[in-house]
Parts: structure tokens; C-alpha cells; sequence
């Protein structure tokens, strides 16, 4: 049987790892896809570098267009990014009747919907494991390995970028635009770092986790977003002296009253096994009703993990070409006429345990004031902490672990003690929770 021919759009990090994991494991990949597949025509801005990545012989352009357009391909790969260009890339491939695959996680959220909408009628597949915790197989694990399950719950540490920035911070007291720098020297931080830090990466792959978790749409803008660009190198030494880590998180949770979709900076207990989950690796956690907590983790970005997620996918497709469209693994996990209106709860609804931060002014009175604007919203404090700041002065911070408690109550709260002539400046709050 002859090759299967793919189109490579991009042959920057991702766009490379793939071209060399195709390459070095071809033999092994033809015996398990039962068909050898080979790029045959390859799109970038740059293509100078195309043999180093064994593309020697390739068919090259400038202009990924003309890969989608070319008769031969039978499968796109994108891997440009974006979500302009890639959209009308995608949309035309599977206009044209090929299969796509793809590691763009912020077009799948914003898009997908009508891209699965499209391929579906065109009986083509958009498959994206790459998209989302880069090599480790969590959409295939959740869509498929779990599908028995009711889940009720994940989490996840699933940007590795600031995963990165977090744990460098932490042990070695690298400032945050240093360990920044290294992850985009590396080819773990998106085109627009920003992305990275201020959480919308992560909230990409968050949207898409908790449609394929729970059946719903893909919904970016529902989801709430919270960076780690404001976590300040005290409040990881604060939570530290709290027996907690610092950790951007991802957690969609199905409720009574709907869906909580939520990235932010997380306290979790040093002793949770996520809360280890360090430097670029990522690590998801899902709790499904029949099997019970489980775990995966891998490295969330870089070439040749994510090459291997868009390898496997390409692989999948190849196996799946001769397959009744009507018979195939629905895109988001259920079959797309099922999709619920379960509704996506706003961030006021959601409760939580609190760490609050606060500098106040050193006299007596001050907590009494304090607690008691917590107490008048039935807050608890869990734990509390007062400290010198770094530079000694009549200031103090003061630090406090709260019950749970539903986040409207919690910022009318923070509301009143800003007004407090004592506090000094604005309260910092992160949000605590024990995955369990
Ligand atoms: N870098 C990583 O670790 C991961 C990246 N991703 C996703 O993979 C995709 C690619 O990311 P990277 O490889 O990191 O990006 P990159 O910036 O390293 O590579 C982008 C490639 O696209 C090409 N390109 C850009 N504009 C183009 C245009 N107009 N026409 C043709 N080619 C064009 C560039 O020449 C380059 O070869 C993105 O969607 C990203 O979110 C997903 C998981 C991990
Ligand atoms: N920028 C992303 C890349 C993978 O998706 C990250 O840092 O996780
Ligand atoms: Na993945």
C-alpha cells in the first residue's frame, strides 16, 4: 500500500519535533499505523532549515495555502499557530476533504466548534491531543480510557511555562522575567508570552478538557483567568511557611448549579503529589465516578513531546481513514448532537478557601477590625501569619488562610478591609484547594 502523504504546516519547534520523531521512528510507526506515512510537502515562513530536519527532498513553499490546496496531501498538520490564518487554513483542508491535525490550542477553543461542525459534515477528522499538556495523551485518556465514567472533576498544572517561572522562582530566586526569557529560548512559551503568564494558555486547554470531561460546548469566553504575573516572591515564601505551593491550575468541576471552568494561581498542600509537579512538566488529574482519581503527567511542552502527540494523532487518523465517518471517537467525546446547555458558572458563585495577603499598619486594633468584617460574612480563618516585611518598618504583612467560602462574599469582604485606614494598599488573594 502506498505512504500516506501529509502536508506539514510550520517548521518551527513543534513543526520540527514532528518532522524528526516521523523520521526517526518510521519503520515502527508504519508497523503499528499499517501504512508508512511520510511529509511530502512542508509550508513555513523559513524553510531554509528543512534538510537538518530530514525534510531533504521535501516539497517546500512559503505559503502554507498551497499545501492545503495540493490534490496529493491527504492530511494536514498545523502547526503556524494563531488564529487567523490557521483557521482559514484548517477550514479549507477540510473543505478539501482531508483529515487535520493540529497542536493549536487556542484555535480549537475559540473555533472549534464550528471547525468539528465543518469536519463533521465533510466526514473528515480534526484531531488535537498536541493541544492540550503537549506529549502526555490526557484528550485520548479522557475521551476514550475514561469514557465508562461519569467525571466529576480535574485538574491541572497544563501550562508549562509558568510552571516553569513558578518553580524556578521558588528554588533558585530567578526573578520572573529572567526564567521568562530561558522558556522562550527553550520553545515552551507561545508567540505571545503573554499568553503564558496571564493564564489564557492554560485556559484554552482548560475550555477544551471540560467540554470533552463533561459534554458541553467549547466555551473560552465562559472561562474565568487569572495569571501568575501578579504572584509576588513573598506570597511563594508565605505559602511555603504554610506547608503550600504555589501553582497555576486548571479545574473544571460539574456542580448543581453548572460547570465551574477556572484557571488561577492555586495554593495546593506540599503533600499532594501535584503539588511536586515542577519545571516544564505537566500533570492532570481527573476524578471519575467509576474509576476514582487518577493521574497523568509528562512534559507539557517542547519539539519531540509535543512531535510525539501530533505523531500519534496522525497515526490514529491513518487508522481511522477507512472507518465509517458515522463510527468514529466523536471530536469533544460525545456525539455532537448530545451536547448539553449545562451552564458555565460565573466566578462569584464559586467557592473556594482563600490565602489573603495584607500590609497593614503595626498598632493594636487592627485585626480585631479585620476579623471582624470576615466574621460579618460568616468567613472562618483557618490559619494566620504575621510578618515583618523585608524592608522593617511600622508595617507588618499579614497573611490568612480562610475557610471555604463563595468568592462574592469573599471580595465584598476584601472590599471592606481596603477601606480600613490601617491596611495599606490593596489585599492580595489567591484561592486554596485540597484535590481531593
Ligand atoms: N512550543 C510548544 O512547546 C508547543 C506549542 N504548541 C502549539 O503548536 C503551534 C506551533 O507552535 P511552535 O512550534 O512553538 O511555534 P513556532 O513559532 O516555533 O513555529 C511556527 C512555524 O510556523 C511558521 N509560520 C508562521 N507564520 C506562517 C505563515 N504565515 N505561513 C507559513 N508558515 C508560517 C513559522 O515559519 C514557523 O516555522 C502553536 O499553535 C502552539 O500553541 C502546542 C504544544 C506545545
Ligand atoms: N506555551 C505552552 C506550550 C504548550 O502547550 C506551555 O508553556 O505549556
Ligand atoms: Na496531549
Amino acid at each position: 500500500m502506498k505512504p500516506v502523504k501529509v502536508g506539514l504546516l510550520g517548521l518551527g519547534t513543534v513543526g520540527g519535533g514532528t518532522a524528526t520523531v516521523l523520521s526517526r521512528n518510521a519503520e515502527e510507526i508504519a508497523r503499528r499505523a499499517g501504512r508508512g506515512i511520510v511529509i511530502d510537502f512542508a509550508a513555513a515562513l523559513d524553510t531554509s532549515h528543512a534538510a537538518q530536519l530530514g525534510l531533504s527532498g521535501v516539497r517546500l513553499s512559503n505559503n502554507a495555502m498551497d499545501v492545503v490546496e495540493d490534490p496529493d496531501i491527504e492530511i494536514v498538520v498545523e502547526l503556524i499557530g494563531g488564529y487567523n490564518l490557521a483557521k482559514d487554513l484548517v477550514l479549507q483542508a477540510i473543505n478539501n476533504g482531508k483529515h487535520v491535525v493540529t497542536a493549536n490550542k487556542a484555535l480549537i477553543a475559540l473555533h472549534g466548534n464550528e471547525i468539528f461542525a465543518a469536519a463533521q459534515k465533510q466526514g473528515v477528522i480534526v484531531a488535537f491531543e498536541a493541544a492540550v499538556a503537549g506529549g502526555i495523551p490526557v484528550i485520548k485518556a479522557v475521551r476514550e480510557g475514561l469514557a465508562a465514567n461519569r467525571i466529576e472533576w480535574l485538574a491541572g498544572i497544563i501550562n508549562g511555562t509558568s510552571n516553569f517561572i513558578l518553580t524556578e522562582m521558588r528554588d533558585k530566586g530567578r526573578s520572573f522575567a529572567d526564567v521568562l526569557a530561558e522558556a522562550q529560548v527553550l520553545g515552551y512559551a507561545e508567540a505571545n508570552p503573554t499568553f503564558d503568564v496571564e493564564g489564557i494558555d492554560a485556559a484554552h486547554k482548560l475550555t477544551i478538557l471540560s467540554s470533552i470531561a463533561f459534554g458541553v460546548p467549547l466555551q473560552f469566553n465562559e472561562t474565568y483567568v487569572e495569571g501568575i504575573s501578579k504572584i509576588t516572591p513573598e506570597d511563594v515564601s508565605y505559602a511555603a511557611d504554610l506547608g503550600y505551593r504555589i501553582k497555576l491550575l486548571g479545574i473544571a468541576r460539574r456542580t448543581e448549579q453548572g460547570i465551574e471552568q477556572r484557571v488561577h494561581p492555586t495554593l495546593i498542600p506540599r503533600k499532594q503529589l501535584i503539588a511536586s509537579v515542577d519545571g516544564v512538566m505537566n500533570c492532570v488529574m481527573v476524578q471519575g465516578d467509576a474509576v476514582g482519581s487518577t493521574l497523568y503527567y509528562g512534559r507539557g511542552a517542547g519539539a519531540e513531546p509535543t512531535g510525539s502527540a501530533v505523531v500519534a494523532d496522525i497515526i490514529d487518523v491513518v487508522r481511522a481513514m477507512t472507518s465509517d465517518p458515522n463510527n468514529r471517537v466523536p471530536h469533544l467525546a460525545f456525539q455532537a448532537s448530545t451536547l448539553a446547555d449545562t451552564p458555565i458558572l460565573p466566578i462569584t458563585e464559586v467557592e473556594t478557601a482563600f490565602y489573603l495577603r495584607m500590609r497593614a499598619v503595626d498598632k493594636p486594633g487592627v485585626l480585631a477590625d479585620v476579623t471582624r468584617i470576615l466574621g460579618d460574612r460568616s468567613i472562618s480563618i483557618e490559619a494566620f501569619l504575621q510578618k515583618e516585611p523585608a524592608k522593617a518598618g511600622s508595617e507588618v504583612d499579614i497573611i490568612m488562610l480562610t475557610q471555604r467560602v463563595r468568592q462574592g462574599n469573599m471580595d465584598e469582604a476584601i472590599a471592606a478591609i481596603e477601606q480600613l485606614d490601617s491596611i495599606c494598599g490593596a489585599v492580595t488573594r489567591l484561592r486554596v484547594e485540597t484535590l481531593n
